[in-house]
This record gives structure tokens, C-alpha cells and sequence, in this order.
């Protein structure tokens, strides 16, 4: 008996979740954002044995970038890709991009050049399948809590990317940042990109405002443009002229996002006949 009332109830919630999606907006966005991050746990457990045969190597970052580039698809977000000719063809650089939500993982993906593998922060390492799918990408690992070692894993970094040929994309803004706008950049970066006397690549993700919200908890489908703007060249340059070699890309970098804001935000729908 108390089988059967169980199995009653939960046959009535099952049946009620598609009328709660239909009419939440709340509750779909949740269903949509434990998706994504569901479907990438999913695509980790895939990659995992794709890479390690391999081993730890940036070339695995190829089989991560294939397996979730059809995810924008499923959210239909329409990616458009300008600027592309400005990556340097062959020869390491640092890529930096703005950084407003998880969803940047989609514009990476998109974009992302061979041999180029992202700053990370470490907590990212203990996200089971997840994290060592990105090991295995050769991801580089930094604990955002202690100044003295990240430092030290971005000087390595300089290195190897010389001597390996390897890019690394940063998000100079340290962290997510859902506001509309961008966060003041840390320097480790442009500091990375001086050490290695290699240019700086910027990207900008245009805003997502008008299709996702976590503040508003929305999420529908729309487009993002991602625009590469020519690269900035560092050789000669030193420590000494890192602060304005920041300041330089961020207010290029701003420009073209707000420029992108205004070309993208839905124009007002026209006024009701009187
Ligand atoms: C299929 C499966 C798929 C799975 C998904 C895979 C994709 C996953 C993708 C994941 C994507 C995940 C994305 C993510 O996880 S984003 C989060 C992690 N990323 C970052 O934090 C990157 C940006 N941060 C920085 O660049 C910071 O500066 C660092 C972290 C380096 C230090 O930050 P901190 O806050 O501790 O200190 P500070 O910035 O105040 O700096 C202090 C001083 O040191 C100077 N300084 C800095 N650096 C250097 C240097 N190298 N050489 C010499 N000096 C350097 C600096 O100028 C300053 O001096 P001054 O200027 O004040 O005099
Ligand atoms: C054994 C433990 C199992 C835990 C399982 C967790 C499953 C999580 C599954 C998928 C997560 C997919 C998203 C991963 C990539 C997110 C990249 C990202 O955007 O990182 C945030 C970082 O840039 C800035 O961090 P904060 O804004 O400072 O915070």
C-alpha cells in the first residue's frame, strides 16, 4: 500500500515538472543551469579516456574544444566570431577575455587556438571528472589565495610557453563578473605576456544581458558575438611598463564590449497603437 502511494506521488510530480517548466521562469533556468553543468560532468567522463592516452598534454585541449562545441546548440546561442584574422598564426601569445559567467566556457570553446590552454583557478581541480579532464588538458592551476605561488606558476608558465610553444588564455578579471561592464584587470597577465616577450590577444565576449541573467534567474535563447581585436606587442617592453600596458587593453577592451552591448540590446518594441 504505502508503495502505491509513494509511486502515485511520485508519478504526479514527474507529471507536474513539464507544466512547473512551462510556467517558471525561475525553476527553467535552474533545470537549464544544472544541465549545463550535468552535460559537461558527462562530456568530462567522455574525455577522460580520450586524453589519457595521451597523457597530460596541451594537444588534448583539441578533444575538449570538440566535445563542447555543440553545447551552444542545445541552448540556442548563436555564436558569431569576428576578428579571427588577428591571431598570430604561428608563435605563442596570451589571450585575455572578459569574464562574465560560466557560459564563457561556450565563446572559448568557439575560438580557442590550438595549444592554448586557460589559467585556472584551483579549485577547479576538485571537480571530479571535470577537474581532471582539465589536468589532462594541460590547464595550468593557480591558488588565487596565495599571491607569492600563483606568481610563480605564471613565471613557469613563460617559460613552457616558449619552450613548448604553448598560448594561455587568462580571464584578467579574476573572477566571474555578472554586472554588464568589466572588473579592474590584475596584471598577472600582462606580466606573463612581458616575461615571455610575447603579444596579448584580446577578446571580448559580448554581454549576455539580453538572453541570461542569474541575477534575474533568465535564460533564453540569443546571440553572442566574440571579437578578437588585434594583438599588442610587448617585445621591449618591462615590468616598468606593465600598469599601462593593462590599462591600454582594458580600455580597448571596454570600448568594443560596450560598442557590442549597444549593437546587440533588442531594440524597444515599437509603441501600442493609441
Ligand atoms: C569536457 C570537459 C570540459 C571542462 C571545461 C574546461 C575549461 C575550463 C576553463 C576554466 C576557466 C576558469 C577561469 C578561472 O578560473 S578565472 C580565475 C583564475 N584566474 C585568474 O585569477 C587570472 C587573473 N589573475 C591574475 O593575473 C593575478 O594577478 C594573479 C592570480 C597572478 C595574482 O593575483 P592576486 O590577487 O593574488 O594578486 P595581484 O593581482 O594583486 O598581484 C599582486 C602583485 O603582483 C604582481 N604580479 C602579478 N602577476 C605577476 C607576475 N606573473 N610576475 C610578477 N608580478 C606579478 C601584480 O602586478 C601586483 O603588483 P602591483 O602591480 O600591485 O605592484
Ligand atoms: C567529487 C566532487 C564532484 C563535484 C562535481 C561538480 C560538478 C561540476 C560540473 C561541471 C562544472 C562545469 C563548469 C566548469 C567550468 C567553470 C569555469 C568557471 O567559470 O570558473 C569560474 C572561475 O573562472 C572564476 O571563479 P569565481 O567566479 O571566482 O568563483
Amino acid at each position: 500500500m504505502e508503495v502505491t502511494v509513494g509511486t502515485a506521488a511520485l508519478a504526479l510530480a514527474l507529471l507536474l515538472l513539464p507544466v512547473l517548466y512551462e510556467r517558471s521562469g525561475s525553476f527553467r533556468f535552474f533545470c537549464k543551469m544544472g544541465f549545463y553543468n550535468g552535460w559537461i560532468l558527462l562530456l568530462a567522463l567522455v574525455a577522460i579516456p580520450l586524453c589519457a592516452l595521451r597523457g597530460r598534454d596541451v594537444e588534448n585541449m583539441k578533444i575538449i574544444r570538440g566535445l563542447m562545441q555543440h553545447v551552444k546548440h542545445l541552448y540556442g546561442i548563436r555564436m558569431v566570431v569576428r576578428g579571427a584574422q588577428h591571431f598570430p598564426p604561428r608563435q605563442p601569445y596570451v589571450v585575455v577575455s572578459n569574464h562574465q559567467s560560466s557560459l564563457d566556457l561556450l565563446g572559448m570553446m568557439e575560438v580557442l587556438p590550438d595549444r592554448c590552454v586557460p589559467i585556472a583557478k584551483r579549485e577547479l581541480l576538485y571537480m571530479g571528472a571535470v577537474g581532471v579532464a582539465c589536468w589532462l588538458g594541460g590547464i595550468i592551476f593557480i591558488d588565487r589565495k596565495r599571491t607569492h605561488d600563483a606568481i610563480s606558476v605564471m613565471a613557469e608558465a613563460a617559460h613552457t610557453m616558449l619552450s613548448q610553444d604553448v598560448r594561455v588564455w587568462v580571464f584578467p578579471e579574476g573572477t566571474r563578473n555578472h554586472s554588464g561592464s568589466m572588473l579592474p584587470f590584475k596584471r598577472g597577465a600582462f606580466h606573463l605576456a612581458v616575461q615571455a616577450q610575447v603579444p596579448v590577444v584580446p577578446i571580448v565576449i559580448s554581454s549576455y544581458q539580453h538572453f541570461y541573467s542569474k541575477r534575474e534567474r533568465r535564460f533564453t535563447a540569443g546571440q553572442c558575438v566574440i571579437q578578437v581585436l588585434p594583438p599588442l606587442p610587448t617585445r621591449g617592453l618591462g615590468p616598468a611598463d606593465v600598469p599601462a600596458l593593462t590599462e591600454r587593453v582594458r580600455a580597448a577592451m571596454l570600448e568594443a564590449f560596450e560598442a557590442l552591448s549597444a549593437e546587440l540590446r533588442p531594440t524597444a518594441p515599437p509603441p501600442a497603437p493609441q
